[in-house]
């Protein structure tokens, strides 16, 4: 999952080398400007490189409707959308410039800045879209870790995290679990085993705000400038998180909320945090509002117990109910797979099916429309030709 490597084939490459003109905002390396704190990678250099002798790179930090907020190296400002990403966008929304997207923006003559176009993903976190014609929406863009946070008083809730896991699987980024309030129990340690055995192949780690405990280990995630984001119940802790890694007050928490007694929407809070120490947060009310997107391969990273089981079935459509040689229902039996968490699994199978369904009926719908307005149109144009309709 890790993008450094991928890294490493590149790092000879300079963006600066391919620019005709020296009004470019892209750093000729990665240790320059404020681009090299947002995440800036030879990768996304050489995804720029097409738009590097007319256009500027950015990273955006808000969404709004008629333009978004972005960090260019030079600081942070105002753009609309250009024509392309407007035209994308109404075709289907997952390519609207979600927080986090690089972007390639144009300066205009008379001082207009578009954001012109949006470079490849390599991670995105998706919500489904809530009508029958809506698309799935990105909430955040070129996420590298998505954490998972819990609190372990009151207990940790394992269905949920497994849950979160499979989002943070289907988003691309790689996932963490961060177990919060560990000063409020007597045996964190115990806790986090129950987490770690539905949290197969991902780190678990344990934290306690008000003594700063385990916020190292959290923090050595953030190395390389990556971009994190905070997902969890309310009340678990991700704000008091975030402002300790930050080591100051960058986003509201209970507290704040509670005294102030004007809820959480009191002032207009960062959606994009760029860490004191390094490192990037991105929290936006989509991602707090964000549901499962799962998918069958998000599904068989999160439960890679269970996927090789089901590998070992006798037979290939085992549907571990009464086939013989069931190597699941075995498995249940010696206590090995705790039937808890095959009941999890079947139930994400089940929703991941659904959504696939629903999916597949909007994209079926959607062809419908466009085929509908191509024979209009085509009406329209013979009807032009033939000297009707005018
Ligand atoms: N004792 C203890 N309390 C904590 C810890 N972390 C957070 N809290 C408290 O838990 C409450 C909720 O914390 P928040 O950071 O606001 O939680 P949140 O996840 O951001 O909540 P939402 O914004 O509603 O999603 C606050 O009163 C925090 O002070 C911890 O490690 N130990
Ligand atoms: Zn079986």
């Amino acid at each position: 999952m890790s993008k450094a490597h991928e890294r490493s084939h590149l790092s000879s490459y300079h963006p600066g080398e391919e620019q005709s003109t020296s009004r470019s905002l892209a750093p000729d390396t990665p240790g320059d400007g404020r681009l090299a704190d947002l995440g800036w990678s030879a990768e996304i250099a050489h995804a720029f490189a097409p738009y590097a002798g007319s256009h500027h790179l950015a990273r955006v930090s808000r969404v709004e409707r008629g333009g978004a907020e972005v960090i260019t190296d030079e600081g942070q400002i105002q753009a609309t959308y250009g024509g392309d990403i407007l035209a994308a966008a109404a075709a289907d929304r997952s390519w609207h410039p979600a927080v986090g997207d690089w972007v390639a923006l144009r300066y205009w003559p008379d001082g207009r800045i578009t954001i012109d176009a949006i470079l490849p993903r390599h991670t995105a976190m998706v919500r489904d879209g809530a009508d029958r014609t809506s698309h799935a929406q990105v909430v955040a863009a070129n996420v590298d870790v998505v954490v998972i946070v819990e609190h372990l008083d009151p207990e940790p809730d394992l269905g949920r995290i497994e849950r979160l896991l499979v989002l943070a699987w289907a988003s691309g980024a790689t996932p963490l679990v961060v177990l919060t309030k560990a000063d409020l129990v007597p045996a964190p340690e115990v806790l986090r085993d129950d987490v770690a055995a539905v949290a197969l192949g991902v780190d678990v780690l344990a934290v306690s705000a008000p003594d700063a405990e385990g916020l190292d280990d959290v923090r050595n995630w953030l190395g390389d400038n990556r971009t994190m984001t905070f997902v969890g119940p309310s009340g678990a802790g991700k704000s008091t998180l975030v402002n300790a890694l930050a080591g100051a007050e960058v986003m509201p928490t209970g507290e704040v909320r509670a005294s102030d007694g004007k809820g959480r929407h009191t002032t207009t809070h960062r959606e994009l945090i760029m860490l004191p120490g390094g490192g990037v947060v991105i929290d936006t009310p989509g991602i707090r509002a964000v549901g499962l997107v799962a998918n069958e391969d998000a599904i068989a990273d999160a439960f890679p117990d269970i996927e090789e089981l089901v590998e070992q079935c006798r037979f290939a459509d085992c549907a571990h109910n009464t086939e013989p040689d069931c190597a699941v229902r075995a498995a249940v039996e010696t206590g090995e797979l705790d039937a808890g968490r095959l009941a999890r699994w079947y139930k994400l199978g089940r929703e991941a099916a659904y959504q696939a369904r629903r999916a597949d009926v909007r994209l079926r719908q959607q062809e419908r429309a466009e085929w509908k307005r191509r024979e209009k149109a085509l009406r329209g144009y013979y009807r032009l030709r033939s000297g009707k309709g005018r």
